[in-house]
């Protein structure tokens, strides 16, 4: 029988071994202009989900939104109907030393949120696959773009951990930041870890590519107009590493 993903709302045929995760569903919609034959899976509470080529490889992109458990429920749906591979793309907060703009390449990721816990975190962080962390490098070289590679973390919190626009959460998030460069984090976001996890204990493989887009001392953001520069970069490399992993 045709095995079917309950939320994706996807059968076994749509989807591809190699996935990118990502957030955003309209990230979704702009990637699918550099992918040929490009096939779109019916949407289902906001999980835009397609499945096309690259270089003659086929991949499938499925938007999560935002957070660890959905994240993990994407991941989870297709790897029980086969993927094998997934690549999360998206935006990062910096500490220092890196600047807005990089590109990183998460070698490992911390969890500090619910889902991580839910897939048997240990507090530990979990490290990426390496064969995605090593056409990661390679691609990023490739296209020329600015990188580090390093430990990420993830929080679900993120007015209470990551950034405060409360008077009151500015002293919690200012601790939570100095612990994170305590502990040698380049970025946080909200889904790698619990992904990273995930992935470890459904036995398939899992890497991450972020920009870095908000400063995590100044709150600065990126330009959407720099960002939409930034974002055709980041497919061009993650869908080379993708194919190549
Ligand atoms: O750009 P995306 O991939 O959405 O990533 C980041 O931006 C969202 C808002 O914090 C979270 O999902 C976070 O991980
Ligand atoms: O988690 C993050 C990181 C960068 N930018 C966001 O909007 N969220």
């Amino acid at each position: 029988m045709t095995k079917r993903a309950w939320y994706i709302g996807c059968d076994q045929s749509e989807i591809a071994e190699r996935v990118l995760l990502i957030g955003d569903p309209a990230r979704v919609a702009r990637l699918a202009a550099q992918l040929d034959e490009v096939h779109w899976v019916k949407e289902n509470r906001g999980l835009r989900t397609i499945s096309g080529f690259h270089k003659g490889v086929r991949v499938t992109a499925s938007a999560f939104g935002m957070g660890g458990p959905i994240a993990t429920i994407a991941l989870h749906e297709l790897a029980n109907l086969g993927a094998t591979t997934f690549l999360r793309i998206g935006t990062s907060m910096a500490l220092p030393p890196v600047e807005l703009g990089e590109f990183l390449i998460a070698t490992e990721a911390w969890g500090q949120d619910g889902a991580s816990i839910a897939y048997g975190g240990t507090g530990d962080p979990v490290p990426a696959a390496d064969a995605l962390v090593a056409q990661l490098r390679q691609s990023v070289a490739d296209h020329g773009l600015p990188s580090r590679a390093g430990r990420f973390a993830s929080f679900d919190g993120f007015y209470r951990d990551m950034f405060s626009i409360d008077p009151d959460t500015q002293a919690r998030v200012a601790a939570v930041r100095e612990d994170m460069l305590r502990q040698g984090v380049l970025v946080t976001d909200m889904e790698t870890a619990p992904l990273f996890t995930a992935a470890r204990a459904l036995g398939v493989r899992a890497g991450s590519l972020c920009v870095a887009t908000v400063d995590s001392n100044t709150q600065r953001k990126i330009a959407d107009d720099e960002m939409a520069t930034l974002e055709r970069r980041l497919f061009d490399a993650a869908l080379d590493a993708l194919v190549a992993a």
